[in-house]
């Protein structure tokens, strides 16, 4: 690989005591001991640097791969096929978001993180395709209706591809409410307090496709996505063997979080940290595609509900910790970061 064009310094080798692999199987069945356990190992990594590995999560593999294939299959379709899936109106991000070309990305996100404000956000050839978490019969786990907050755009004659993003979001919200019960244990609160404002969760699940980086043009590497916070709750990812994400600990140090098999990456949102005052960091993130390979991953941002307003909780604002984030409303807040984050994509 050539190094002249790269605009990053290499990252260091990530060890699991940077970010560590959390076998969440015992918080999902194990006993009142094994439970306590898992959520001080959440707790310590989510207080030190917002990210953690979680293994035996309980979505089957043939899951996670077939996203990831249907992913390859979406992205390898001709443009304009998936430009009929593209939104319809300015500002919004379900469907399909196509590359922004060789323009260099220097929107600012919308982080509550100033170090994110001035971050470029994409090198211009990520291509995405979200959707908002849809309405499912029978999902007692959720209120229904949703808001009517966005719609979806679904690509043509892709049933298969429509059947596994739904099974997914099933297989998802499963996941993160027993995510937010270990987050709540981990604070010291009770069980269900998260739970308690992600009833009819704002949740976007999102496809990324990073193309190999072109020698000739970006000398053999490529910003897939330049440093930022995620807006979310917390971030639940699914990233296939190429790796690629890196993450900046307390120290300033950038470290790989490569994949890890069979493993989702977890990370603190900056809602989180709104919420916990900080206590739970929302930490900058990069995708840097450094090999010539393609990459795909596939995500879940986890939001509240529309109508929910973050403050920081009580107890965690003290003399010693008074408040660092004014109360925010989640709809306009998201609204406010999306517009911001992904503004440039239709221009
Ligand atoms: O693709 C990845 O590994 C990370 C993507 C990411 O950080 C994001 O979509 O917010
Ligand atoms: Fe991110």
């Amino acid at each position: 690989m050539s190094t002249g064009d790269l605009r990053y310094e290499n990252p260091e080798t990530v060890s699991v005591e940077d970010i560590p692999i959390i076998d969440f199987g015992r918080f999902l069945n194990g006993n009142a001991e094994d439970r306590t356990d898992i959520a001080e190992q959440i707790s310590d990594a989510c207080r030190r640097i917002g990210f953690f590995y979680i293994v035996n999560h309980g979505v089957p593999e043939s899951l996670r791969q077939a996203v990831l294939s249907e992913a390859r299959s979406f992205f390898n379709r001709p443009f304009e096929e998936k430009m009929q899936c593209a939104p319809l109106e300015d500002g919004q991000w379900c469907g399909y978001l196509p590359p922004r070309g060789a323009a260099e990305g220097t929107k600012p996100g919308g982080s509550l993180r100033p170090e994110s404000q001035a971050s470029n956000v994409s090198g211009g050839t990520l291509e995405q395709f979200n959707m908002m978490r849809v309405k499912l019969a029978g999902d007692i786990n959720y209120e229904n209706p949703d808001p009517a907050f966005q719609r979806n755009r679904w690509p043509a004659g892709a049933p298969n591809f429509v059947e596994t993003m739904i099974v997914n979001q099933r297989a998802l919200m499963t996941l993160s409410g027993e995510l937010m019960r270990a987050f709540s244990m981990a604070l010291g609160l009770e069980e269900d307090f998260f739970a308690r404002f992600h009833k009819s969760p704002l949740a976007t699940f999102g496809l990324n496709f990073y193309p190999a980086p072109d020698e000739a043009r970006q000398g053999g590497s490529d910003v897939g996505v330049g440093a930022h916070c995620d807006a979310s709750s917390f971030t639940v990812l699914l990233q296939d063997d190429v790796g690629g994400l890196e993450v900046r600990e307390a120290s300033g140090r950038w470290i790989a979080a490569p994949y890890v098999p069979g493993a989702y990456v977890i990370n603190i949102g900056d809602t989180l940290m709104g919420w916990t005052n900080g206590h739970f960091v929302s930490t900058l993130h990069r995708v840097v595609s450094r090999k010539r390979v393609d990459r795909y991953s596939a995500t879940l941002f986890m939001n509240p509900d529309i109508d929910v307003t973050v403050a920081p909780i009580d107890r965690f604002v003290t003399e010693d910790s008074p408040a660092q984030f004014e109360p925010f409303n989640n709809e306009e807040y998201m609204k406010t970061f999306f517009v911001k984050f992904y503004d440039s994509m239709f221009k």
